[in-house]
């Protein structure tokens, strides 16, 4: 069933209901969070930790606005658009923000970018027809992204060692790994989905 024959069906949701607020939340609170960790001068490490303490807060928020929007059936198209938007800019940014500071190689950042925004535009392109949620890998993917981005920002190497910076790389690798694999995901879905339309229109 297409997004329009469903909302023909359904009662109509409003757009301004409280999942969507929090997901807007987490979209304007990106530029804050990588403020204050760009503007960390070193000194004591203090606005790094805040920066830290944000950013779980607002990606934990992804969890807590897709919960209330499915128990209060507040689930809305535009909800499943910027959903995924909003924990783009919130984990772009901190990889962004990461490699202006010399501390994650720029392909990296490179590589996730080039995955979200393709999504993104496919989402977009294919609106009209369809909308495409985060699928259970796309989900997963932001999960390992959101782990590893948090322990890459907390400056724990200072209090525990070196080790530390190690145990980021193995998070930080899944990460990367599971965004091009959930990419390629939605490459497949998206393919297999044309071709059976394609039959059906035969
Ligand atoms: O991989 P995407 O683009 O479907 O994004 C998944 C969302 O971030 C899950 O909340």
């Amino acid at each position: 069933m297409t997004a329009s024959n469903a909302s023909a069906a359904e009662p109509r949701i409003s757009n301004w209901n409280l999942p969507n607020a929090i997901t807007v939340a987490r979209i304007v609170l990106a530029p804050v969070f990588m403020w204050m960790l760009l503007a960390d001068d070193g000194s004591d490490g203090a606005l790094r930790w805040w920066a830290a303490l944000l950013f779980v807060v607002a990606i934990a928020s992804d969890g807590i606005d897709g919960h209330i929007a499915r128990s209060r059936n507040l689930v809305t198209d535009l909800g499943k658009i910027l959903d995924p938007i909003a924990d783009k800019v919130l984990t772009g940014g901190a990889l962004v923000a990461l490699s202006i500071l010399g501390e994650l190689p720029w392909w990296v950042t490179i590589v996730v970018l080039v995955r979200e925004i393709g999504i993104t535009v496919h989402r977009f392109i294919v609106i009209s027809d369809h909308v495409v949620a985060a699928a259970w890998m796309g989900k997963l993917k932001t999960l390992a992204q959101a782990v590893a981005i948090s322990l890459a920002l907390a400056p724990f190497w200072v209090l525990l060692g070196d080790w530390v910076l190690w145990v980021n790389g193995v998070f930080m690798t899944i990460a990367v790994l599971l965004t091009i694999a959930s990419g390629i995901d939605y490459v497949v879905t998206a393919v297999r989905g044309s071709r059976a339309d394609r039959q059906v229109k035969r």
